[in-house]
């Protein structure tokens, strides 16, 4: 059967009575889904309705092979049988189905209609990009210097930069490490503009506003480090304490560690330490102890060791002490850390300083504002004054003024919730075709992708099911969030491709529930220049993988990763700020960033839509909407999906779909999700916790935001298939309280509601039972907005790490 010919199993007849008989003919139908969907629903209208087996209500108009095929007749037989076997259906289980009431629904019908105008590519059958044989002169080596990706221009000055030394860096020691270590030569502008002034003892505070991966960092670390340097009483680490550096992430802060101690190392006259959390508070004294020139960490950390460790005293003093910088200061505010800086602050002046920090210079530091435009005012920076590279004539803080790098390539994708998945699944296979032949000098193809998303048990559902949907083929898993899929899995049809056959795909997870050495080696292993995985240690072969990381915005802020090729914003940002960080991950000024950087963000049909137009205002070119349906023609169309049923008696596993067409392997792709799901406890579990807080985390967008996501715009039931659930939304959200205390009261009538603190100690047990009640009397609906509610209370700051 050619790709576009579909077997449709419905009486044309006209004279059976039974809606879809049982003795179906069997017809032939060429053309897209959508064709075949308005043939169905014409030749529908000619039959009269039924009862008995109505395939709308059963989700059975979807128009692929692997459902619907010879289908419709079998459904009462195979249901009798099944109730007679008694065993459970491990494939399909449909509404009617009592025991389960899960309900498959197709992936391609009922969706709601695009308003904007999207471009849909062309994908050309058999002549597909992906099945182009890749020959040697083809490879397109990564050649920096030729084609100037990474010169970034837009980020130097037109004339004749100054050098680093004209603006005040001095110490030879410092400009060789520069050159030699990092390869820097040329100052960028916000560094030709920031330096002298930050260096300037002058009293004045400081904003350094520049578009991300414009070196900020270097700004103020490169006074910070002269500022030691020039000290003719440098007596190594445990000459005073220079410059704090505070900032709202661990990896943060730990990276700037590394760029102090490892990469732009100069020897002891400038030694960092870092207090991040996550080790033991013993381990962190015992290296403070030992003396440090600049103090990294996260605001509760360092604010704790202020407070305890006797050692800090000894090393920050007011002779010493010259820089407080607050890195991605909007977020240290986003976060609530307004609190612990003010404490932070005040110890500084008063118990470190003997009353009086006016020495201190404060530096603050972002590629946004922050939300009102107010960030000085808001943390005390009163006599500030803010240096921007991104417009000559600005003085007001304003998101406006905000920029994106003009190298990024951002497009825009929207998809019907219940094709998230797939499409998601087609969006990272073409990226793998489009940049598959871009080899380095020794051959190697190292692609790295980060996929954001909105709260950690989304980033876990995800992560399992890609690194899961393996089929028989072996996960290579080396931390609990790192494992490699390799050639002949269904996890992507690339996999599949003959001409991809050598790739790997390497799915990373991160997000700040992870245990903080997780994290670590995770990002670690994640930068690293050939990340190595399994098999490969040994061999002398050419690296090919595309390293995929699903993330919170854990991983939004100051991250500088070597060559990321694509960002994908899969669920929308909290905020538009969130946004520029995120895209900002890649298309950076970065000696290893070596493309130009892409980045995809997904948006549903409707309110989402008007999002596009907010998005607009950031970028100077326009963004375009791609096609959901041509992602995945691209990615689909090629290779076929095979089946992953465990049903080995009527041997289906390893079947491909009937029909090749790029519709039957999504939906094939698809139905093995979700059969692996039903099949796996514990990846349902993850499934029904992403959905969940999915949806909780939804409600927290911001007022000024709630016009495009509004969780009551939402279809539950479309957005439970795209994390592979055949539940209802309501049986997700309300299971009820099976608590046996609570009950045993409810029973005995032992607990009211209007009983008072004093008389009856409410514990969580009877705040459960409140709920519940709560609950009963809300609609379906509402129950899930008001559960979402009740989690947001307690969980608010979990949802976005
Ligand atoms: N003058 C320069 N020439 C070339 N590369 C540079 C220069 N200054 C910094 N870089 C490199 O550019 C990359 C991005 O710099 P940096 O991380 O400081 O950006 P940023 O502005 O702080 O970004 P973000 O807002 O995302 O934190 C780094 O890899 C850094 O080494």
């Amino acid at each position: 059967m050619s790709d576009d010919m579909f077997l449709l199993n419905i009486d044309t007849s006209g004279t059976s009575t039974g809606g879809v008989s049982s003795k179906a003919t069997t017809s032939t139908m060429k053309g897209n889904w959508k064709q075949k969907r308005q043939m169905v629903k014409q030749m529908r209208k000619k039959q009269p309705k039924t009862n008995e087996v109505n395939t709308e209500q059963n989700g059975l108009v979807n128009m692929n092979a692997e459902l619907f095929n010879n289908r419709n007749a079998k459904v009462d037989k195979k249901k009798k049988n099944k109730k007679e076997q008694g065993k459970p259906n491990p494939g399909y289980k449909g509404k009617g189905d009592k025991k389960d009431d899960t309900f498959v629904s197709s992936l391609f019908s009922s969706n709601k209609e695009i308003k904007t105008k999207v471009v849909e590519e062309p994908v050309i059958e058999n002549d597909d990009v992906s099945k182009d044989e890749v020959k040697e002169e083809d490879k397109e080596p990564l050649d920096v210097e030729k084609d100037d990706i990474t010169k970034n221009n837009e980020l130097f000055d037109d004339q004749e930069t100054s050098a680093f030394v004209d603006l005040g860096i001095k110490s030879p020691k410092l400009v060789k490490a520069l050159n030699n270590k990092l390869k820097i030569e040329t100052p960028t502008r916000i560094q030709s503009l920031g330096i002298p002034k930050i260096i300037r003892d002058d009293q004045k505070n400081i904003f350094i506003h520049s578009r991300t991966g414009s070196g900020k960092t270097l700004t103020y670390l490169l006074p910070i480090y002269e500022t030691i340097l020039r000290n003719t009483q440098n007596l190594g680490r445990k000459s005073g304490c220079t410059g704090i550096i505070i900032t709202p992430t661990r990896e943060l802060a730990a990276q700037l560690e590394k760029i102090i101690n490892t990469s732009l190392n100069i020897g002891p006259s400038v030694q960092a330490v870092v207090l991040i959390g996550g080790e033991k508070k013993q381990s962190e004294k015992k290296r403070l102890r030992k003396g440090f020139n600049i103090l990294i960490g996260t605001p509760g950390r360092l604010l704790d060791h202020f407070k305890t460790t006797e050692s800090v005293k000894e090393y920050i003093k007011s002779s010493s002490l010259k820089y407080l910088v607050m890195d991605e200061g909007d977020r240290l505010m986003e976060l609530g850390f307004q609190k612990d800086l003010k404490d932070i602050f005040m110890i500084i002046k008063d118990e470190f300083c003997g009353g009086n920090d006016k020495s201190v210079k404060k530096i603050l530091c972002s590629a946004t504002t922050g939300k009102d435009g107010k960030l000085g005012e808001f943390i005390n920076l009163k006599d500030y004054q803010m240096i921007t590279a991104n417009s000559k004539d600005e003085e007001e803080l304003t998101i406006a003024n905000s920029k994106i790098s003009e190298t990024l390539v951002q497009d825009c994708v929207i998809v019907p919730p219940k094709l998230r998945l797939a499409t998601l699944a087609g969006v990272i296979n073409n990226t793998t075709i489009e940049h598959s032949k871009e080899v380095d000098s020794e051959g190697n193809v190292i692609l790295r992708t980060m996929v954001f998303l909105s709260c950690s048990d989304s980033v876990d559902f995800h992560f399992n099911i890609f690194s899961g949907l393996t089929g028989n083929k072996y996960i290579n898993r080396i931390e609990e969030s790192i494992a490699e899929t390799k050639t002949g899995s269904n996890v992507l049809p690339s996999l599949n491709d003959d001409n991809l056959k050598d790739f790997s795909y390497v799915f990373y997870k991160l997000h700040g529930s992870l245990h903080q050495s997780i994290r670590s080696k995770t990002l670690q292993h994640f930068g690293s220049n050939k990340a190595v995985v399994g098999k490969n240690v040994a061999s002398n072969k050419a690296y090919k993988k595309h390293l995929v990381m699903f993330c919170t915005d854990v991983a939004s802020r100051g991250l500088d990763l070597p060559h990321i090729t694509k960002v994908i914003e899969y669920d929308p940002p909290f905020t538009i700020e969130d946004h520029i960080h995120r895209v900002g991950r890649t298309a950076r000024l970065s000696a290893t960033q070596k493309v130009k950087g892409e980045a995809t963000i997904f948006l549903l049909p409707g309110e989402e839509e008007g999002y596009l137009a907010e998005l607009n205002k950031l970028h100077d070119n326009k963004i375009q909407s791609k096609g959901y349906e041509s992602v995945l023609k691209k990615a689909f169309l090629s290779n076929d999906i095979k089946r992953n049923d465990y049903d080995s008696k009527n041997e289906r596993k390893g079947k491909t779909a009937k029909a090749n067409s790029w519709d039957s392997n999504v939906t094939t792709w698809h139905m093995n999700v979700e059969r692996m799901i039903l099949e796996k406890e514990d990846l349902k579990k993850s499934a029904t916790n992403g959905f969940i807080s999915h949806i909780r985390a939804y409600t927290t967008h911001i007022a000024r935001e709630k016009k495009y996501f509004n969780v009551k715009f939402i279809h539950l039931g479309h957005l439970c298939k795209s994390f592979g659930l055949r539940e209802k939304p309501k049986q997700l959200a309300y299971t009820g309280n099976t608590n046996k205390k609570v009950q045993r009261k409810r029973k005995f009538g032992d607990i009211s509601d209007n009983e008072s603190g004093e008389e009856f100690q409410m514990d969580s047990e009877d705040e459960d039972f409140k709920r519940d009640t709560k609950l009963k009397n809300m609609s379906n609906k509402n129950k899930m907005f008001e559960l979402s509610r009740m989690a947001l209370k307690d969980l608010a700051s979990e949802f976005h790490y």
